[in-house]
């Protein structure tokens, strides 16, 4: 069974629980306690193949034993960049997390991120106050060579659970490239991470 980090990101408000929580419940509750970050845990089935999904979700408030955007970096598999469109600073702060993740990935692992860095701008559904246009997004994942979805945690289910999907399902193949190159090693090295974000863990 295959083993796969997901660490969802952005600047605080921007809707990080809301879409795990839709995933995850396929409900939309409106507020989210914001004042520790956590892991879900899930097992799910993709394409056939079982895995154990580890759902990062940071918190924006201070918190004791909170992780540094660098710790989750090397933490996680695949990571979900959430920008809100209606705050336009969100989407400038998705953009420095995006260029980070590529320099910190790039510089340690020498490995390609394209597949594994899904940007996102979440609350489609106030499309009447929005700040950041749809193409802006789409410019800056085609700049940052990654993946672009515009959608709503509120309004869409379906879409949020496709996105979560196809972000699962390239780290799932990423990992099976890292595998064939790395045989050994992995496991200990995925051990001495969960002790950095074992702390909080939840089961959906
Ligand atoms: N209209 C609308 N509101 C949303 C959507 N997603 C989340 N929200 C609201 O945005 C607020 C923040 O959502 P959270 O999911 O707590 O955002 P977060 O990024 O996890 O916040 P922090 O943990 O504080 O960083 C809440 O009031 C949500 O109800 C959406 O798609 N549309």
């Amino acid at each position: 069974m295959n083993d796969i980090k997901l660490a969802v990101v952005g600047s605080e408000g921007v809707g990080k629980s809301a879409l795990i929580v839709r995933f995850l419940t396929r409900r939309f509750i409106g507020e989210y306690a914001s004042s520790s970050e956590c892991i879900y845990r899930k097992r799910l089935s993709i394409d056939g193949r079982q895995l154990n999904l580890e759902l990062y979700d940071p918190c924006s408030q201070p918190c004791e034993g909170k992780s540094t955007l660098t710790e989750q970096m090397h933490w996680a598999d695949a990571f979900v960049v959430v920008y809100d469109i209606s705050d336009r600073s969100s989407f400038h702060a998705a953009e420095a997390i995006v260029h980070l993740i590529r320099e910190l990935r790039l510089g340690v692992t020498k490995r390609d991120v394209d597949s594994v860095v899904f940007l996102v701008g979440n609350k489609q559904d106030l499309c009447h106050v929005r700040e950041v246009g749809r193409e802006e997004g789409q410019r800056l994942a085609a700049e940052a060579k990654c993946q672009f979805y515009e959608l709503s945690a509120a309004e869409h289910c379906q879409e949020v659970a496709l996105m979560f999907s196809a972000v699962v399902r390239n780290a799932g193949l990423n990992g099976k490239a890292k595998e064939r190159r790395r045989p050994s090693g992995s496991k200990s090295m995925a051990k001495l991470i969960n002790n950095v974000f074992g702390k909080r863990r939840k089961s959906v």
